[in-house]
């Protein structure tokens, strides 16, 4: 009988297929990342785990683990920078993640920084929040139009071309795009040589790449200088792709216009530079905060956790 180790509360239907599919269930209450002396213990003590983000799988947990009991870390989301496959594989313990699930839901929370940002929707609900409206007038708060614009996304993935597609068909915008391979696409976009190249003609640049050491601060303070100065920077990916110090930098000095921010370098932390800036959108982590979005993970999470414990090739098998 398999042991299964969920390490956060999730939604019920998702305790619910587990439940149908696992008879030994545990369910951790606590909503904070794994200590690593948990994380050791989760290895040794069950047969496949679920972690989330934040639970810092590195290769030190793996250290002196030699044969754990767990076979599989099915991860809840599709981004796993945050678990070292190659110690995991080492270890004999297969990870998976959750692709397409979050794709939309992300994508939406790529729209929202872009048209907050560029309309100073947070700036103007904070005005009107304060008592502070004295009423509409012809040139009160006037932002950058959206319609017609260049978009400019750094990884044509799944959330990429999401965020492109949208951005294309509902607001009638060029896209450019910076990947690793040239992509195939089901709408008109110019794929640039270089970061640089990029940043010299986008409006919007978002960042939608995945994280990790091959990505880690792939954006600093060149990238921030060959943007228009009217331009505005988003990240929906992870933190600590960017060099957070010099987009703090860029922003204080108004070498760019303002940025959209869903990830931070050194997440819950935001730094107090970030938190003052009226022309800085900060969300928490929300790009897939959705309760059926949530349920379609956690159910991906739940099938990729049973079928490795059966023997048969989980379906989201990451190394
Ligand atoms: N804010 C949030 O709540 C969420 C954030 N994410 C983040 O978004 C990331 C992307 O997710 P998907 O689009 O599903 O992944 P994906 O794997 O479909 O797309 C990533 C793209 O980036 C490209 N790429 C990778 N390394 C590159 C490099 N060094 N230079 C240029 N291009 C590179 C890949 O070729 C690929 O086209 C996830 O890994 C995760 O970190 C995902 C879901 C929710
Ligand atoms: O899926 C991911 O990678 C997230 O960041 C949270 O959904």
């Amino acid at each position: 009988m398999s042991r299964v180790y969920l390490t956060r509360p999730l939604p019920e239907t998702v305790l619910t297929r587990a439940r149908e599919l696992f008879e030994d269930i545990e369910v951790r209450e606590e909503t904070a990342p794994l200590k690593i002396g948990q994380m050791r213990a989760a290895l040794a003590l069950y047969d496949g785990v679920l972690p989330t983000l934040g639970d810092m799988f590195s290769a030190e947990v793996f250290r002196d683990t030699e044969n754990p009991r767990c076979k599989v870390l099915a991860n809840f989301g599709v981004g796993y920078n945050h678990i070292d496959v190659a110690a995991a594989k080492a270890a004999g313990v297969i990870v998976t993640n959750t692709p397409g699930a979050v794709t939309d839901a992300t994508a939406d929370i790529a729209m929202t920084l872009i048209l907050m940002s560029a309309r100073r929707a947070g700036e103007g609900e904070r005005l009107v929040r304060a008592g502070l409206w004295k009423g509409w007038h012809p040139t009160q708060m006037l932002g950058l139009h959206v319609t017609g614009k260049t978009v400019g996304i750094i990884g044509m993935g799944r959330i990429g071309q999401a965020i492109a597609r949208r951005c294309h068909h509902g607001f009638g915008m060029d896209v450019v795009y910076f990947n690793r391979s040239q992509k195939s696409l089901d709408f008109p976009a110019s794929r640039a040589e270089t970061l640089l190249d990029l940043a010299a003609v986008a409006d919007f640049v978002v960042v939608a790449v995945p994280g990790g050491t091959e990505t880690h601060h792939m954006i600093g303070a060149d990238l921030f200088s060959a943007m228009k100065r009217s331009a505005y920077f988003i990240n929906i990916a992870r933190g600590d792709v960017v060099k957070e110090v010099a987009l703090i930098a860029a922003l204080q000095v108004g070498r760019i216009a303002g940025a959209g921010l869903d990830v931070y370098e050194h997440e819950p932390k935001v730094p107090d530079a970030l938190r003052v800036m009226e022309n800085v959108t900060i969300l928490p982590h929300l790009g897939t905060a959705a309760l059926e979005v949530r349920e379609a993970m956690g159910l991906m999470a739940v099938e990729n956790l049973h079928a490795a414990l059966s023997g048969a090739e989980p379906p989201n098998r990451v190394n």
